[in-house]
Formats: C-alpha cells, structure tokens, sequence
C-alpha cells in the first residue's frame, strides 16, 4: 500500500535523521480520516429562532437565535466551520438570492426549513385571528392550493440551486409542527373547527416538503410526531399562541427548538 510505505519510508528517515516525534503514528496510518464538517445553516424565521429568544444583535431583523436548532448541533458537534444565514420572514426566493454565500464544494451539511411563508402563513393565521372561522377556512383552502398548485416548483428550484452550490453536502430539509392540540385546554383564541383546518394545512406542508426534498435526493426530518403532546392548547406547549408584539406568535419556544427541532437533527446527520 502506497501510504503505509510511505510511512515506513518516513519513519526510517525519521530514524536515521535522529527525529524521535515526526508525527503521530496514528497521522501516518489514518491518512483518509473525514473530512472536516462544514455546516452552512438556511430558512426562515422556524430555523433562525424567531420565537426562542437571545438573539443575536447582528442579525437584526433576521433574529437568529443562539438556541435555535442550527446553533444547538454546532454546539454540540464543532464543525470546523458554521454560517447561519436562515432569515426570519424568508420565503423560496430569498433563500437562493440571499442565503446561499457561504455554500460551496467543501460544504458537508446544509439545514432548512421553507415553504412556510410562500404559502401565507402569516395572512393565513391573521385571518384566522382576526376575522372568525369562514374566513379562516377560506384563507387556509387558499394556501392548501398554494401547497398544492404552486409551491412544489418553488422548493424545486430551491433545492436545485442549493445543490448546484453545494454539490458534496448532505441536505436535511426539516418540516413544520402542527399548531393546535385539538380538544386542548384553550380557553379563547380561534374555533376549534379554524385549529383543525390550520392543523390539515401545517400536514400538507409537511408532506409536501418532504415528497420534494425525497426526490431531490434531500434528507427530511418530519418534526410533527417531535411536537405531538406540545402543540398550543397542550398543557406543555412548545409553540408561542398569539404574543404581543406578535413576531414570535406561532413559533417554537427555546424547548421548541431543542426538543421538536433539534432532536429530529441529531438524529439525522
Ligand atoms: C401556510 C398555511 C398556514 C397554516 C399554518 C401552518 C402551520 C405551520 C407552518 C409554519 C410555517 C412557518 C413559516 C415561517 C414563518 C416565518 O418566517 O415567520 C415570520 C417571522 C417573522 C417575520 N417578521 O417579519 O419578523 C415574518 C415572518
């Protein structure tokens, strides 16, 4: 074998030069150890950590947090090189225009989660607050039809563009929590018919993502059965209600991004 003579070759020269400690034995021997990690983490707000808090200043209106799930892997895992560039707010589109600098040949793994705001879930869930349940329902079947008609083309050129730029990576795509705990502990908020709806889109999302990550060769980690148990209307809900002011409204709590989060990454790369 061409290395193990090679290093035969250097300890004998080692020998003769009266060099005791060239290199580790174990450096010689394992030339082909893997290679460093490289994380590169993109999304929107459910991947910076909008919702979790401590923030960082930096990153101003993109609040990415330092316990969101991005931050909780590299802690634990020290990749030789980690760049957080998930936005809250981010749709498809901002992904590819805005987030993918730091993705390259080297890079070996790629988070995110997307989808979520092309679909409306912000006009969605006003709707559902603010104007009673047949306006919610009407809102939810548009972005059902969005999830349906218009976002798998949206997540293909996503995920494209990811790997163009990221050819070597292994890219986990992470879904999304249903929102309600139907027949929950909710004293006030939207009906329980709105909850069921809203709960029926966060599925087709979910699916959706994970049918397009599937074909794209793309890891999914479904967070649904993470959060079961901790939905709103849960006696321990992982996932803020409506706040005020109401940027983390429906967004993981800090336990949110460790136990729903997190934990599917981990298991996953
Ligand atoms: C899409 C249909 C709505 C039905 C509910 C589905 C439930 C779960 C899906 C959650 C999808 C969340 C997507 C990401 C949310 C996000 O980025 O929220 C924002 C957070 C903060 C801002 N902002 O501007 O500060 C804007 C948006």
């Amino acid at each position: 074998m061409r290395l193990r003579r090679w290093a035969t070759t250097a300890a004998t020269a080692a020998l003769v030069i009266g060099v005791t400690a060239l290199a580790p034995a174990s450096a010689a021997q394992e030339p082909s150890a893997a290679a460093p990690t490289s994380y590169v983490a993109l999304g929107d707000s459910y991947s910076s950590g909008a919702g979790a808090g401590s923030y960082d200043d930096a990153s101003g209106d993109c609040r990415r947090s330092a316990v969101a799930y991005p931050e909780l892997w590299a802690d634990a895992n020290s990749p030789a090189s980690f760049d957080f560039t998930a936005c809250a707010g981010a749709r498809t589109d901002d992904v590819v225009e805005d987030q993918l600098g730091p993705l390259d040949a080297d890079t070996t793994l790629v988070t995110l989660s997307i989808g979520g705001n092309d679909a409306g879930f912000g006009t969605t869930m006003q709707a559902c607050v603010l104007s009673g349940t047949s306006a919610c329902l009407g809102a939810v079947a548009t972005a059902n039809a969005y999830i349906t008609d218009t976002l798998p083309g949206q997540l293909d050129t996503t995920y494209r563009a990811i790997r163009d730029r990221a050819p070597n990576a292994e890219v986990v795509v992470l879904g999304y929590p249903r929102l309600y705990q139907l027949n929950g502990t909710c004293l006030f908020g939207i009906s329980e018919e709105s909850r069921a709806a809203v709960n029926g889109a966060a599925d087709n999302l979910s699916e959706t993502i994970g049918k397009r990550a599937a074909d794209h060769g793309f890891t999914y980690g479904d967070v649904r059965p993470a959060f079961t148990g901790h939905e709103i209307c849960s006696t321990d809900s992982w996932l803020h209600s409506l706040t005020l002011p109401v940027g983390d409204s429906y967004h993981p709590t800090a336990t949110g991004q460790r136990g729903g989060y997190y934990a599917v990454l981990e298991n996953l790369a």
